[in-house]
């Protein structure tokens, strides 16, 4: 009898591959795997080669300037590395690791609420580097007010709120493996040190630990997120707030009537709702909507340096990089981190070259052709 164990999994890339061979099969699939069918993983991948460049020559590609500016913020690339959560799962240093790489490259950190380790922590690695942090709305509130405040209290400069996880997706292989990260303890860095959920629990965490990340695991999501809620978040913080998840122009519409200041287009990777719309297929008529009024950024799918200059050429401002960056900590810790983010880096230099474009700005849907 054939059992799930004989079936070679399919692999994305050779860094994928890689990382296979580097990461407990469990916490693997948690990572690669997409929820249901897998339709909506693979449609991001397929949606930015639908897309072809039509370069222009003779425009002397002698300098590249690959730096944009971001709420007043320089960057000297147009790319932050995503929200991911558990990074422990993928190598024991987990977002330690990946700080100490954004700094060295000097590449804003988006911190998940469910890390590995406390924000604390990170902004400690992240010495000055700039970082972001994302947040799941918590269903009880005092929570979610803690995170935002610490969040201040330590130099993260925006708040990302991510919208695309009223519930968790099906992911069918984390059932099979009956795995759950949020269970092992490994997203707890910023709740098990946390006051407001402290006292939420009849014992401490020292006393009854699966009790605890019970807890988290019952308060992580706010199904009951709405417009309203949200309005009490704006009035929580004054720094930056973004809507991650968006991919339906009339919710573009609504962010921007509430005063959100950015937008991150996103199906989370496919591993929220399957079968929905690809993120780049869904940039252009957010785009249309927004304008430039407020940033748009994108993730899912975001491969290569060639997938950067697609994203930027259909508007978006700067883009995430999620899933490469966890194979890079895989194989090689920091190190991992900052090869993968460097080779993305070094495709869009020369894509940039070849296109003939001399800065992000010059980058536009001119350059592209869908056929
Ligand atoms: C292992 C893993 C954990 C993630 N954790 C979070 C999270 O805690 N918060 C969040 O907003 N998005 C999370 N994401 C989604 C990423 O921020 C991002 O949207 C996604 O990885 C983009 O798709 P791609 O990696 O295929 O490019 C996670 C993704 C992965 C792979
Ligand atoms: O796995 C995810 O995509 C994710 O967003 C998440 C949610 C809760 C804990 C860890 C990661």
């Amino acid at each position: 009898m054939i059992t799930a164990a004989d079936i070679q999994p399919e692999f994305e890339s050779l860094l994928e591959r890689k990382a296979f061979e580097k990461i407990r099969s469990e916490a693997f699939d948690y990572i690669a795997r997409g929820a249901g069918s897998e339709a909506t993983m693979q449609e991001n991948l397929l949606a930015f080669s639908k897309w072809k460049i039509r370069p222009r020559v003779l425009r002397n590609v002698a300098e590249i300037d690959m730096s944009s500016t971001l709420f007043d913020q320089k960057l000297s690339m147009p790319v932050l590395f995503a929200p991911i959560g558990v990074q422990r799962i993928a190598h024991p240093e987990g977002e330690l690791a990946s700080a100490r790489a954004a700094k060295e490259l000097n590449v804003p950190l988006v911190v998940s609420s469910a890390a590995s380790y406390s924000m604390e922590d990170i902004a400690n690695e992240l010495g000055g580097c700039s970082r972001w942090f994302q947040l799941y709305c918590s269903s009880e509130e005092i929570v979610t007010r803690s995170l935002v405040q610490r969040a201040e209290a330590n130099g993260y400069s925006a708040i990302v709120i991510t919208v695309d996880t009223p519930v968790l997706g099906i992911r069918e292989s984390d059932a099979r493996n009956q795995y759950s990260p949020l269970e092992e303890g490994d997203g707890c860095g910023n709740y098990l040190n946390d006051p407001a959920f402290l006292s939420l629990l009849d014992l401490s965490p020292e006393e009854d630990m699966k009790a605890a990340l019970q807890k988290q695991i019952d308060i992580i999501d706010q199904p009951g997120l709405d417009w309203d809620e949200l309005k009490k978040i704006r009035e929580l913080t004054s720094l930056p707030i973004l809507l991650k998840g968006v991919l339906h122009p009339e919710d573009a519409k609504l962010a921007l009537e509430n005063n959100v200041d950015g937008i991150i287009v996103s199906n989370h990777g496919g591993r929220q709702l399957d079968h929905c719309i690809a993120s780049l297929d869904a940039l252009p008529d957010i785009k249309n909507i927004v304008q430039d009024r407020i940033p748009i950024l994108l993730d899912s799918g975001i491969r290569s340096g060639v997938d950067v200059f697609k994203a930027l050429a259909l508007g978006a401002d700067a883009v995430l990089l999620g899933r490469p960056l966890v194979y890079g900590l895989a194989i090689n810790g920091e190190v991992g981190v900052m090869q993968v983010v460097h080779k993305i880096l070094h495709e869009l230099e020369i894509t940039m070259a070849l296109a003939g474009v001399r800065s992000i700005k010059e980058i536009n849907s001119d350059l592209l052709f869908k056929g």
